[in-house]
């Protein structure tokens, strides 16, 4: 079979698969290179260059700043208790426990916080909060898809690399379990049903667009990993 090239397409070849794994084979091959990516491999096996978890580090702490305003968006806009408190619980964590391991991190790697305040922004952090934020202001859709992908991404190389040999360096150790743990495959789970829901009652359209915001957020993820390398 073709590389099927639509949502509506993709669909009506396989009537029998999750709207959401419809969202993942479009966005082959970026997905597969995202969550296969040598970053995660490395982590796991415990060879990543200190320098360039640091770099990645003051990088991703920009994301997830930007991602705490997506969810901001998704609360907003989910249709009921369930959903705003899902957003809502991984918003705290982000906040909190997420954010600690950041400024520990940072503290590990003998990066000072007014110095990681100062690096420019890369513009991969950008596009990635470009397209985030734009895509929530549009629609719930849209900015579930962009969550989705982030978050199921992360599960999918965390899972992966805790199976194996734990690693000896604590952020190591750190980012692989906040990415593994049993409440964050619920929390992926929880999102998957969500966009399976949100993807089966909206319009031809949206579903097109939700789409296409996932597999945007996918080769985003191949060059944020590319950029900690130069
Ligand atoms: C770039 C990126 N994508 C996804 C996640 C998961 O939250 C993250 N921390 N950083």
């Amino acid at each position: 079979m073709s590389m099927p090239s639509s949502y509506a397409e993709a669909r009506a070849a396989e009537p029998g698969a999750r709207p959401t794994d419809i969202l993942v084979r479009l966005s082959q091959p970026h997905w597969d290179a995202a969550c296969g990516h040598r970053f995660t491999r490395e982590l796991g096996a415990d060879t990543l260059s200190a320098e360039v978890f640091g770099r990645y580090a003051v990088q991703d702490h920009l994301f997830v700043t930007d991602l705490a305003s997506v969810l901001g968006h998704l609360i907003a806009r989910a249709p009921g208790m369930t959903a705003k408190h899902r957003f809502a619980a991984f918003a705290a964590m982000l906040t909190s426990e997420e954010n600690d391991f950041f400024l520990r991190t940072f503290d590990q790697l003998g990066i000072e916080p007014q110095e990681a305040a100062r690096m420019p922004v890369h513009e991969v952090t950008r596009a990635f909060a470009g397209l985030m934020l734009s895509a929530a202001e549009r629609s719930y859709a849209q900015g579930l898809a962009c969550l989705l992908c982030a978050e199921w991404c992360y599960l999918t190389w965390g899972v992966r690399e805790a199976a194996e040999v734990r690693p000896r360096r604590a952020w190591a150790q750190e980012w692989i379990d906040l990415h593994a743990v049993p409440a964050f495959r619920s929390f992926v789970e929880g999102l998957r049903e969500e966009m399976d829901r949100t993807l089966d009652a909206a319009t031809p359209e949206e579903q097109e667009a939700a789409a296409r915001a996932f597999r945007r957020m996918t080769e985003l993820e191949v060059e944020f990993f590319d950029a900690a390398y130069s």
